[in-house]
C-alpha cells in the first residue's frame, strides 16, 4: 500500500495530533502503521500503545486490520494494545475504584441486570410523561444507579466514565502510572466523546501522547452526549497537529460510494447514477418486499462469488430491531419457495440472556428448598428485564402478574389452600414439575437442549417464549469456556450445582469479548451498529407504509421517522451516510415505491 502524502505527514508528526477524514479515507490504517513506527522507536520495555476504541465490532475490525499489515513484524504488533473505553476503565476502576470511596469488591451491573434492578423505579412512572417528570425521574435512576454501586458494588456502564475521571482527575500519581504503562493513547471515532469521556480524555493527555481520529460528520451519538465542539475542545486543550484526509475513500475506491454519502449528507442527490450505488423501488407489500431483497441478496452474493471475493461480507441494514428479526424470518423460510439464505442475525441480546439464566437455574438441583421461588424470580426478571432500556408496559405488567400469582400461591399455602384453577402459576408449575423429573446425563450439551427442548414443547406459553428467545444466543455454541465449566461441574459435584453462576459468567465476560474476527457471509443487523464497519456489499432495506382501515398508513420501519420530510435532520442524515459508506464495492438501498426514502428525493 502507498500511503498518501497526507497519511505519511501524519508518520512524521510528533505529539499530540488530531486525523480528521471521511468514511474510508484511511483514518485507522495509518494510525495502526503510526502505532508500530512508534512502538519500534520510542518504546521502553514493557511499554504499550493503546487503540480504544467505542465498540467491540470497530476492535475485531481494528485487530484484523493490524494482522493484515504484512510489513509489521509480530513483535510491534504484540506492542499495540486494542480495547474498548468499557473495558479499559473497568481495569482502573477495579485497581483504583477505592479511591473514590467504591467497595474493594466490584461487579459490573451488566444492562439487563442494569434493566431489572431500575424495572421497580420505573414501573412507579406513566408511558407518557411531563418534562419535570421526566427530569424526575432520570434523578432518580441515576441516585439509584450511585446507590448500587456504592452500596452494592454492582457497577453499571453509565458510571464508568465518570468515576474513572474522578479518579484521575484526583490522583498524578495514577495519571503518570497511565502514561508510563500507555506514552500514546490513540482515540478512534473521537467525535463520539461524550462529556464524561472527554474529562477523562483530558486527564489522560497531561502524560500521554494522544492521537484522536475523528470524522465530525460520521457522529451519530449525539443522543447520548456526543457534541460538534468536542474536535475544537481537544484544539483548545491540547494544541494538536492536525491532518485532514479529508475526502479520500479508500475503501470504495473506483465507485461513487463516498460522493453519495457526501450528497446524502448535503441533501442534493444528483440524477445521474452514482457508480456503485443502485436505489431500487420495490412493490410495498409483504410478498413483494422481501421477494425483492432475498433476489437482491442473491444478486449481490453471486457478484462476490463470481468476483472470488475471499471471505466476502454482505451486510443487510435495516432500520428496526422488528425488520432484523423479519428479515431473518425470511431469509429462513422466503416468500414463494425461493431457496433459504444462510446468515448471521445479531440482534440485542437482554431478554435471550435472561431466558438462558432461566434455563441455567432449572438444571440446578434443589438444594435449599427455595429453587422454585428463585425459578419465580427469574421468570419475572425475564418480563422485567426483556425490553432492556425501554421496557414495554405489557412485559411489566406481566412480571407483576407473576409475582402476585406467587404471592397469592403462597398465601394459599399457608392457609392450606388449593391454587386457583385460572392462575398464570398453574402452566408454571405443571411445567416446573416435568423439568424436575428431567433425567440429566453430565453431557451439557444435551442437557441444555432437553431443558430448552422441554419448555419449548410444553403448555406455558411464558415459559415457551423464554425458550423461544434462548435460541437466539446459541448458548453452547459461544465457546467452549461455558461447557467447559458446566462439565466441571457436574464432575465434581454429581449435578449442575452452580449452573446459573457460570452462565452468568460467560455472560459478564461476553461484554467484553470481541470476536477477533468481523463477521464474514450475509449479516442482518440495524443501521445503527454498522458504525465502524466494512462490508464488501451492503444492502439498506426499510420498511413500507401499511394501511390500516380508518386510520393514517403505520410507517414504523423507516430510515427517517415515519419517512416525514419533517423529520430530516442532520443526524438522520449522517446515520443515513454511515450506513451507506459501508460498503466496499456497492452498496443498495430498497425502498418503497410508492414511499420512497425521504433522503433520497430531497432535491425535487
Ligand atoms: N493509502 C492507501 N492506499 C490504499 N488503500 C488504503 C490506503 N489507506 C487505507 N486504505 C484501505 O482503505 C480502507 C479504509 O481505510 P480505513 O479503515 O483506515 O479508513 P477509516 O478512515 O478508518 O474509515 P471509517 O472512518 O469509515 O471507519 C481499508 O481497507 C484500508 O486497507
Amino acid at each position: 500500500m502507498q500511503l498518501t502524502e497526507k497519511q505519511l505527514e501524519i508518520m512524521a508528526a510528533q505529539g499530540h495530533l488530531l486525523v480528521t477524514g471521511g468514511p474510508g479515507s484511511g483514518k485507522t490504517t495509518v494510525s495502526i502503521l503510526k502505532a508500530a513506527e512508534i512502538a519500534k522507536q520510542h518504546l521502553g520495555p514493557g511499554q504499550k500503545v493503546l487503540f480504544l476504541s467505542f465498540a467491540r465490532a470497530t476492535v475485531s475490525r481494528v485487530v484484523e486490520a493490524i494482522e493484515y499489515e504484512q510489513q509489521i513484524p509480530r513483535e510491534q504488533k504484540r506492542r499495540i494494545d486494542v480495547e474498548t473505553y468499557h473495558s479499559f476503565f473497568w481495569r482502573i476502576l477495579k485497581a483504583h475504584g477505592y479511591l473514590i470511596g467504591l467497595p474493594r469488591r466490584i461487579d459490573i451491573l451488566t444492562p439487563p441486570a442494569e434493566a431489572i434492578a431500575l424495572s421497580g423505579l420505573r414501573s412507579g412512572y406513566a408511558s407518557k410523561l411531563s418534562e419535570a417528570e421526566q427530569a424526575e425521574k432520570v434523578a432518580a435512576e441515576e441516585a439509584e444507579r450511585l446507590r448500587l454501586a456504592r452500596e452494592d458494588g454492582g457497577v453499571c456502564f453509565d458510571l464508568f466514565a465518570p468515576y474513572v475521571g474522578d479518579i484521575l482527575h484526583g490522583s498524578a500519581r495514577i495519571r503518570k502510572l497511565l502514561a508510563t504503562m500507555y506514552p500514546v493513547i490513540i482515540l478512534d471515532e473521537f467525535q463520539d466523546t461524550n462529556a464524561e469521556q472527554w474529562r477523562v480524555v483530558q486527564a489522560l493527555g497531561e502524560f500521554t501522547t494522544l492521537i484522536a481520529l475523528a470524522d465530525p460528520e460520521q457522529r451519530i451519538y449525539d443522543w447520548i452526549g456526543a457534541d460538534p465542539a468536542r474536535l475544537d475542545h481537544f484544539r483548545g486543550a491540547f494544541a494538536p497537529t492536525e491532518v485532514d484526509l479529508s475526502t479520500d475513500n479508500h475503501r470504495s475506491a473506483g465507485t461513487d460510494i463516498g460522493l453519495f454519502g457526501n450528497d446524502i449528507l448535503k441533501g442534493k442527490i444528483r440524477q445521474e447514477p452514482y457508480v456503485g450505488v443502485q436505489i431500487y423501488g420495490y412493490p410495498p407489500n409483504t410478498d413483494q418486499a422481501f421477494s425483492a431483497l432475498v433476489t437482491t441478496t442473491y444478486r449481490a452474493r453471486k457478484r462476490l462469488v463470481d468476483a472470488g471475493v475471499k471471505e466476502w461480507s454482505l451486510a443487510i441494514l435495516v432500520p428496526t430491531k422488528k425488520m432484523t428479526r423479519l428479515v431473518s424470518d425470511a431469509f429462513r423460510s422466503p416468500p414463494g419457495g425461493m431457496t433459504e439464505i444462510p446468515h448471521t442475525a445479531i440482534i440485542e441480546l437482554e431478554a435471550a440472556i435472561l431466558g438462558a439464566e432461566v434455563i441455567a437455574l432449572l438444571m440446578q438441583p434443589d438444594v435449599d428448598g427455595r429453587h422454585f421461588e428463585q425459578f419465580v424470580a427469574l421468570v419475572r426478571n425475564y418480563f422485567h428485564g426483556k425490553g432492556g432500556d425501554t421496557p414495554t408496559k405489557g412485559a411489566l405488567t406481566e412480571a407483576a402478574n407473576i409475582q402476585k400469582a406467587y404471592d397469592e400461591y403462597l398465601a394459599g399455602l399457608a392457609a392450606g389452600k388449593a391454587l386457583r384453577k385460572n392462575s398464570i402459576l398453574v402452566a408454571i408449575l405443571t411445567l416446573y414439575g416435568q423439568t424436575r423429573e428431567l433425567g440429566l446425563t453430565g453431557d451439557p450439551d444435551k442437557d441444555w437442549r432437553a431443558m430448552r427442548g422441554l419448555l419449548e414443547e410444553g403448555a406455558c406459553p411464558r415459559l415457551k417464549e423464554i425458550a423461544q428467545e434462548v435460541r437466539n444466543i446459541r448458548v453452547l455454541e459461544r465457546g467452549t469456556q461455558l461447557r467447559q465449566a458446566l462439565s466441571q461441574d457436574w464432575r465434581d459435584n454429581g449435578a449442575y450445582r452452580n449452573a446459573l453462576a457460570i452462565v452468568r459468567q460467560a455472560f459478564v465476560q461476553e461484554h467484553f469479548s470481541t470476536n477477533a474476527k468481523p463477521e464474514t457471509g450475509v449479516i442482518v443487523m440495524n443501521m445503527h451498529k454498522a458504525k465502524g464497519k466494512q462490508f464488501d456489499e451492503v444492502i439498506i432495506f426499510e420498511g413500507w407504509p401499511i394501511k390500516r382501515k380508518g386510520q393514517p398508513p403505520f410507517n414504523a420501519d423507516r430510515i427517517v421517522r415515519f419517512n416525514a420530510r419533517d423529520n430530516i435532520d442532520d443526524q438522520a442524515r449522517q446515520n443515513m451516510r454511515v450506513s451507506v459508506t459501508r460498503g466496499k464495492r456497492h452498496t443498495t438501498i430498497l425502498t418503497p415505491k410508492n414511499d420512497p426514502c425521504v433522503l433520497l428525493t430531497e432535491d425535487d
